[in-house]
């Protein structure tokens, strides 16, 4: 066989020091006396990538020989964590070295510091195509992802004076020793324009674009390692070049800008993520920035299928892509413009293979996150793609209108195009009708996408949209980042669950042991003291691991509902002003999360909890019984130490609003309980781990739209509940913002007047149920079993087992042993 018997690759300790050493000299070029954390850091990763490497290569190798049906999971988002202990995991290299590090000084937790991750997405779209890509490939999986290097990706938050100011993410500037450049791999991407038809020599009607310009796209390679398998599959994100680098004319005319001009815009295209998360921004750099990442990797997918030599109408069978939400969609006239023009495909065929490689996955109901593009826009960047839109929705809307066979408008709500004032593409009909499957991220999410979003698509296409419910990866999110939890499970069940989750069910017989119980509560207590260290030294606020530890982090946003939880806060306080005696069970609520920069009213949340965990933290009467903290820069290596140090996971959305979510997932993971409401995957958790386990308040979806259809009237809420009243009260009298009674004006009115995420509506059931938490909180034994059930019953909320739905359900995909 090819393998490259390499001294470099050794497995025990003494290799990997010696590995180190000489990355430290040979990569680093620094003598051990005087290198930095950093260099080290590096030798470290260059270390662990030698052990990647070959795996990686033979993979690529076995797929090809195989000819293996490969799935490419196009995102414009990928949020993949610090990469160092997760492959050193995945290597199964651990202790070995944990060794090398020791025996070379070194401390193996500061040199993890040292990583900065790639924050190439928002939030949960981002990570869960992170936790699909290590799920796809520890399922032996032969899978692609494909996405955008962003040059910065999400903004750094940091805390000034109560609000986020947002930093630029330099996270290349100390290089990236985790990704291989293909500098080799490029490919020409057009942009503007128009389009000419012309006979070709058989004389058949073809179509010419004559962009106005064009970028280069470079591949840069990221092995995605399997867990205890081979298996090493691709991220392959693309930055953007300019295809002239140098203008010599205009440079020669002194027209020094004019000369670098191109390169500039160029490199523009992949410079910066879009840091909104729903909101659309439907900037014309966006949709360049898709058709960039979407073009570079369909011209990367026919340059490897050509060389199978198979007829490339069969391309659907080599390849199955999966769309991560909308972003991706003008995949669908993309590869119709190589399948026909490129490759004088004729339409039928062409059209055939496109719509059998296609899947999409909707991520939102939000209508103001689903994307639209103005048909102005759309022409003057694609002129060629906007064309064959419109072939593919009259061909669309011919099949329909025989299918439906009646005239009372309906085409007009299925059509890709929506008239009006200023027509528009929507992007989410030309995913449904270019796919051969459709799905949501939960069970309630699809029906609602089935009965409220795409209607008239069901009525079409009765089993094209279906459910695959979310799941996060045990690896990272329990394994990596609750080791004491691992080391218990591990001596108490063994380690199947790590790629087995339904094996935590034999934790059931556990519940009520003692010991176990003892043990149990002693991993939290560890995992809490690491989050209040990391608190301390992120805010500098002290927090107390006996108190019980209530968590929010996520995207702030409103229908999110952080600002509910923060009434409850403000309710408390009043009760404990009110009545100092009140015997509750002390409580530090922690948050995190970023708001969209250009997003007013999460930005003002995000001042509301600062200025009241100010006022709070420095009450006296509040010592010991009430703490308040908000995390900064919450992102996937702080939530770390985040998820694994909860006792509470506040789940508190507005039935129908959350898709899913996976933070839920997480915390139930590492043993928190839940308080949430009847939304996303909240519903699915809390039918796996039992209605006694969960902590369930507020209105269902039927209830939040029956109140919606017959008419609310917030100050109605207001006026009955005087703890309501008072809480608002204080937010607006100033009380919280040293008297200034402007400043959370516009987040109370917005609660008065119109309140569209009904806080006040559910702010009784929420509050009471807080308080029934207060109350099993006391119940140290009872909380630890309920706490043990959660964890036993969440085996279904394994991203495997959402890989593993995919792949019989929707991809038809076998798995590929790699030796
Ligand atoms: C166009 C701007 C934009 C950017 C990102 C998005 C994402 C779809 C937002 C997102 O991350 N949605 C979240 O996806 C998770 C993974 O499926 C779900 O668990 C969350 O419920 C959903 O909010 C929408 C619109």
């Amino acid at each position: 066989s090819s393998k490259i018997q390499s001294t470099r690759v050794g497995m025990d300790a003494a290799a990997i020091k010696q590995s180190i050493l000489e990355h430290l000299v040979h990569t680093q070029s620094r003598f051990p006396d005087v290198a930095s954390e950093s260099d080290w850091y590096n030798a470290l990763a260059h270390a662990v990538r030698d052990r990647m490497l070959e795996r990686m290569m033979v993979t690529a190798k076995t797929y090809k020989a195989n000819k293996s049906r490969t799935v490419c999971y196009l995102s414009a988002e990928f949020l993949p964590g610090p990469h160092l202990a997760n492959n050193i995991l995945a290597l199964g290299i651990w202790q070995e070295v944990q060794e090398a590090v020791a025996q070379l000084g070194l401390d193996f937790e500061s040199l993890l510091e040292e990583e900065v991750e790639p924050g190439l997405g928002n939030g949960g779209l981002g990570r869960l195509a992170a936790c699909y890509m290590d799920s796809m490939a520890t399922l032996k999986i032969p899978a692609i992802g494909y996405g955008i290097r962003y040059e910065f990706g999400i903004f750094r938050q940091e805390i000034e004076d109560g609000w986020q100011v947002e930093k630029t993410d330099k996270w290349l500037s100390y290089g990236n020793p985790w990704e291989i450049p293909r500098p080799r791999l490029r490919f020409n991407v057009h942009f503007g324009g128009h389009t000419e038809q012309f006979k070709d020599i058989d004389g058949i009607l073809r179509v010419k674009w004559i962009p106005e310009w064009r970028v280069i796209g470079v591949a840069h390679d990221t092995p995605v390692m399997g867990y205890g398998v081979k298996n090493t599959n691709l991220l392959r994100l693309w930055s953007s070049e300019a295809a002239e680098s140098f203008n010599f004319q205009a440079f020669n005319t002194g027209d020094y800008y004019g000369a670098v001009n191109e390169k500039v815009t160029s490199e523009n295209l992949t410079k910066v993520l879009y840091p909104n998360d729903e909101p659309e921004a439907g900037k014309r750099l966006r949709l360049e920035q898709q058709y960039f990442f979407v073009s570079c990797s369909l011209q990367d997918m026919v340059r490897i299928y050509l060389q199978s030599g198979d007829p490339l109408d069969q391309f659907h069978h080599k390849y199955t892509a999966q769309l991560n939400d909308t972003h991706p969609a003008i995949a669908i006239p993309e590869l119709m413009r190589l399948l026909v023009d490129r490759n004088q495909m004729d339409w039928d065929t062409a059209w055939h293979v496109t719509r059998n490689t296609f899947a999409y996955t909707n991520h939102t109901l939000l209508p103001e996150a689903l994307e639209k593009w103005p048909l102005d826009l759309f022409k003057k960047v694609l002129p060629r793609h906007l064309e064959i839109i419109y072939e593919i929705n009259s061909r669309f809307l011919d099949e329909a209108r025989m299918k439906i066979h009646g005239l009372n408008g309906h085409l007009e709500k299925l059509s890709i195009i929506e008239e009006g004032a200023r027509p528009q593409v929507r992007m989410a009909h030309l995913a449904v009708v270019g796919s051969y499957k459709v799905n949501g991220v939960a069970e309630l999410h699809s029906e609602l996408l089935r009965q409220n979003v795409l209607p008239d698509f069901h009525a079409l296409w009765p089993d094209k949209i279906t459910n695959v419910t979310n799941g996060v990866t045990p690896r990272r999110f329990m394994l990596l980042s609750n080791q004491p939890l691992a080391h218990l499970l591990r001596e108490r069940i063994g380690c199947g669950w790590v790629t087995d989750l339904d094996s935590l069910h034999k934790l059931e017989a556990l519940a009520d042991d003692p010991d176990f119980q003892q043990q149990w509560q002693k991993v939290k207590r560890r995992n809490k003291e690491r989050l209040a260290r990391h608190a301390l030294a992120a805010t500098g606020q002290k927090i107390d691991p006996d108190s019980l530890f209530d968590v929010q982090v996520k995207r702030v946003h409103e229908y999110k509902r952080q600002h509910l939880n923060l009434l409850h806060i403000i309710t408390l306080y009043n009760r404990l002003k009110d009545n100092p005696g009140l015997d509750i069970p002390p409580r530090t609520f922690v948050f995190g999360g970023k708001a969209a920069p250009g997003y007013f009213m999460a930005k003002l949340i995000i001042k509301a909890i600062n200025s009241v965990a100010e006022v709070i933290n420095r009450d006296p009467d509040m010592d010991g019984r009430l703490r308040v903290v908000f995390f900064p820069n919450f992102n996937v290596k702080t939530a770390h130490c985040i998820y694994p140090g909860a006792d509470v996971s506040e789940q508190i959305s507005l039935a129908g609003k959350e898709a899913s979510g996976t933070g839920n997932m997480k915390f139930a993971l590492n043993g928190a309980l839940t308080v949430g409401t009847l939304d996303g995957a909240n519903i699915e958790i809390r039918e796996e781990v039992g209605k006694e386990n969960f902590f369930l308040f507020g209105m269902t979806e039927a209830e939040v739209s029956a109140l919606q259809q017959q008419g609310y009237h917030p100050q109605d809420y207001c006026q009955n509940d005087p703890e309501l009243k008072s809480a608002l009260d204080f937010l607006a009298s100033g009380y919280f913002s040293h008297g200034d009674a402007t400043l959370f004006r516009p987040l109370v009115d917005n609660l008065l007047n119109g309140d569209p995420y009904k806080v006040l509506v559910d702010y009784r059931s929420y509050v009471d149920c807080q308080a029934r938490i207060s109350e099993a909180y006391r119940d140290r034994q009872e909380w630890t079993r309920m706490s043990i059930l959660n964890v036993a019953r969440m085996g279904k909320f394994s991203s495997d087992r959402s890989i593993q739905e995919y792949t019989n359900n929707i991809w038809k995909i076998a798995s590929v042993d790699v030796f």
